[in-house]
Formats: structure tokens, C-alpha cells, sequence
């Protein structure tokens, strides 16, 4: 598959040169050039298919002829190797748990399937490769994990200072060995800016290769598709217009259930749940696309002002607004909404969600309130201790600390401060051996 810059300036690349250059020259947006869908059969024989299966079925073309096929199913085999259960909450809502890897949040699929591919690219190179990540909490530890001792790769993550939850915070920040924490006065977006600004500093991109691991990254990205096809393998006989309804910030996520779609997965339609940074929202309101400096929640890992991925949607949808509008609803919610729907999850439904998850719950009670025949999928994208501080206080209940959580807990943090553009790329440029 070859991948096009969706600003239209750079020349089309292979999946290779899209992974290793994360963004195109031009500063746009790697896409496929086609999506072939899925055969009838594919959907036909669903349930007897495994994880695995489906999963190299749904990203072979996009990946291929790169990655060949025996590389490609060992890749999915060590990247899902945990559980995505669908939980029913009520006759009309079901939630999807996407917390069941090794640091409990929806981004470790998709940093575990990257850090294999960039492996296998890296095996005969000796240059070495540095993974730039920008992060409002989930992805840097994510990637950190996924990336831990991979050979001739450096990991570099930038994270707001005080904006990210204190369990997020010791993931990204004590793992050492090749993993480097940069604390960033400012807001994710000054990050996500500072991030790609150097892949455009020829200074910088002359003397390393730099690459990014933000869903950006098409081998990032793209491996979140899978979850819709797992909820979708698990309630298709009982249940009938799926909704998803998906907890955004940079809506990496949203979009990868969006390819799902164009791959023939019948999805009904799309939730994009927001909290109080809602320019995608506004958007479907107003349709005007107005960025804007976000705003600090208690979902933190969705306070985003400028979401990378909305420029895919649009591709997807062929900047037909109509088209768009009729697959997609968009609502937000504020932080006393998010706390009052964690507590009747808990008390009506004895569901312990975390903020995230119950932004994107309160999505499909909106969604729902306006059309009843359907069935709602909530995206439970972390888990919720991993928010500690916020649940417990709304529960009022203690909450057992998984292994993966406890593993971290003590360990020192280690991290750089940073407060511009220039202190990145010094600390970048110290990194060359
Ligand atoms: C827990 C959690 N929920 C939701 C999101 C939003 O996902 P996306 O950026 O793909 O829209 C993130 C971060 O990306 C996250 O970490
Ligand atoms: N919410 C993310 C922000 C970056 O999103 P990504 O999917 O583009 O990596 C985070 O938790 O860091």
C-alpha cells in the first residue's frame, strides 16, 4: 500500500518510508491511497474467526508488501496478547474494555503493533531511529512500554507539567534504558507543536531520523480499527445498529473505527463524546473548524484544542459535510457531568468507569435520548485507576490496584524540563552518539 500526504505536497510513500518518517515532508498526514473492503465471506464467518485472524485481515493491505505475511500475523500475535470483553451495562448500552494491556489504556495495541514494525524495518540498520511522542497522559506510557528496549530505537516524550494524572505520569517517567521524559511547561498542544516542528528543522532531520509515534503514525493509528471488529464480533447476533460511541481527543481512535467502517464493518453510527474541548463538536453545530487553546479536565488525556486526526475524517467522508454529519454526532460534557455519570454508573449499574469512559457513556445517553433503536458501545479507554484521585472520590470506595498499576507506583520519576522549542532540540541533539 502506498500512502499519499493529505496536503498534497510531498510525493506518495510506502508504508516503510510512511512509518519511518511518521509525517510527510510537506507536514501532512500520511493516508492509504485506496481501501479495498473486506469480502462478504470475511463478515460471514466472523465468529469463527479469532482475534488474530481478523485483525490480519482487516490491516494486510495496508501494510503489505512491506511487512510479508509470516512477519506480519507474528506482529498481531504479541501485540494482542490480552483480553478486549464487551461488559453490558444496560439493554441499550454495552461498553468495550480497551484497558487490558500492559498499561491499562487503549494505546497499547497500537504502540506494540508500531514498535514491532519499526523493529523489523530497524533490524539490518545502523542508524539509529528517535521516536518523538507528544502526550496528554495515555500515549507516552504506551509507547514507552512498547518501545522499552528496542534496538537502535531512542524514545523521546514531551507531557504538560501538572496535567497528566500521577499514575500516567510515573508510567512515562521511570522507565530509563532508552525512554527520555521531557516535562513541558505548557498544554499537550504546545507539545503536539513542538513535536512537529522539529520533524520540519532541517538541522535537526539532517543529523537524525526522527519519526513519531502519535497516532499520527499510520502504524499507530491504523491497528486501532481492530477494537470495532472485536465489539462487533461479539454482539452482532444479539444486537442490531451498533453505535460506538468513542471518548475523543485527537480522534485517532474515532478515525481508525471510521476505516473499520470503509472496510464493510456495518457500524450504525458514531458517537464522538467530548469534554469542555470541543472544537469537533462546534464543528457539527457551527461548521466552522475553529482550533483553540484546551482546557485542563479530569479526562486529561482528551484535552486537546487541535485533534491531528480530524483532517483524516474529513478525507474519509470526502469533505462532504452532509455525508459527515449523517455518520457522526458529537456531544460534550463538562466535569460535574463527567463525575455525576462515574457515580450512577457505579450505583446504578455497579460499573466502575473512569472519566474517560464516562465521557464517552454520557455520549451514548445523548445519543440514545434521540434515537432508540440502537445499540451503544462505549469505548473504555483506561483504566480506572489510573485515575486514582478522581474515582475514588466520586465512588467513595477504594479501588484494588492491578499488578500493572503496583508495578510502577515506586519507582523514581526522571524527567527533563523543558519550557521551548530551542530546549527540545538541544536535548534532540544531545542524543546523537
Ligand atoms: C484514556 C483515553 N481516552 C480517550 C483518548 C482520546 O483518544 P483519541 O486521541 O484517539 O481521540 C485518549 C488519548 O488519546 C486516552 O488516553
Ligand atoms: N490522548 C493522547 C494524546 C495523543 O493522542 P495520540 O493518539 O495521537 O497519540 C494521550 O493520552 O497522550
Amino acid at each position: 500500500m502506498n500512502y499519499r500526504s493529505l496536503n498534497k505536497k510531498a510525493p506518495n510513500s510506502s508504508f516503510k518510508d510512511a512509518v519511518i518518517r511518521g509525517i510527510a515532508p510537506d507536514k501532512g498526514l500520511y493516508f492509504p491511497e485506496s481501501i479495498t473492503p473486506l469480502p462478504y465471506s470475511f463478515f460471514q464467518s466472523i465468529d469463527d474467526l479469532s482475534y488474530e485472524e481478523i485483525a490480519f485481515e482487516a490491516i494486510k493491505q495496508f501494510v503489505s508488501p512491506d511487512i510479508p505475511e509470516a512477519v506480519l500475523k507474528t506482529i498481531i500475535a504479541e501485540t494482542l496478547s490480552f483480553d478486549f470483553p464487551v461488559v453490558a451495562i444496560n439493554d441499550n448500552v454495552s461498553t468495550l474494555e480497551l484497558f487490558h494491556g500492559p498499561t491499562m489504556a487503549f494505546k497499547d495495541v497500537g504502540a506494540r503493533f508500531m514498535a514491532r514494525c519499526l523493529g523489523y524495518f530497524n533490524q539490518n540498520n545502523t542508524k539509529e531511529v528517535t521516536v518523538l511522542v507528544a502526550t496528554s497522559g495515555d500515549t507516552g506510557g504506551a509507547v514507552a512500554n512498547g518501545f522499552l528496549g528496542v534496538k537502535g530505537v531512542n524514545v523521546v516524550i514531551l507531557y504538560p507539567s501538572g496535567k497528566v494524572s500521577a499514575i500516567q505520569e510515573k508510567q512515562l517517567t521511570t522507565l530509563k534504558q532508552n525512554i527520555t521524559a521531557l516535562e513541558v511547561d505548557g498544554v499537550f498542544d504546545d507539545c503536539q507543536d513542538m513535536v512537529k516542528r522539529a520533524f520540519l528543522d532541517e538541522d535537526l532531520t539532517s543529523k537524525m531520523q526522527l519519526t513519531s509515534a502519535n497516532s499520527i503514525n499510520v502504524a499507530r493509528w491504523l491497528p486501532q480499527m481492530f477494537y470495532f471488529f472485536f465489539a462487533y464480533k461479539q454482539l452482532h447476533k444479539t444486537h442490531k445498529n451498533i453505535v460506538f460511541s468513542v471518548p475523543s481527543g485527537n480522534f485517532g481512535n474515532i478515525c481508525a473505527g471510521m476505516m473499520a467502517q470503509q472496510l464493510g464493518l456495518p457500524i450504525h453510527h458514531f458517537v464522538a463524546s467530548n469534554n469542555q474541548n470541543n472544537v469537533v463538536t462546534e464543528y457539527l453545530t457551527t461548521q466552522l473548524y475553529q482550533p483553540k487553546p484546551s482546557v485542563q479536565t479530569i479526562s486529561n488525556a482528551m484535552d486537546v484544542g487541535n485533534p491531528s486526526n480530524f483532517i483524516r475524517i474529513q478525507e474519509i467522508f470526502k469533505n462532504d459535510f452532509e455525508s459527515l454529519k449523517s455518520n457522526l454526532s458529537s456531544y460534550s460534557f463538562s466535569d460535574d457531568e463527567t463525575r455525576e455519570a462515574l457515580k450512577e454508573l457505579y450505583k446504578t449499574y455497579a460499573y466502575v468507569a473512569d472519566p474517560h469512559g464516562a465521557v464517552g457513556y454520557l455520549g451514548c445517553k445523548a445519543y440514545l435520548g434521540k434515537n432508540q433503536d440502537a445499540h451503544c458501545v462505549f469505548l473504555e479507554t483506561a483504566h480506572p485507576t489510573k485515575f486514582l484521585d478522581v474515582v475514588t472520590s466520586v465512588i467513595t470506595k477504594d479501588i484494588e490496584l492491578p499488578p500493572q498499576i503496583e508495578a510502577v507506583m515506586d519507582q523514581d520519576k526522571e524527567s527533563i524540563s523543558i519550557g521551548s522549542y530551542d530546549e527540545l532540540k538541544s536535548v534532540l541533539l544531545n542524543t546523537i552518539k
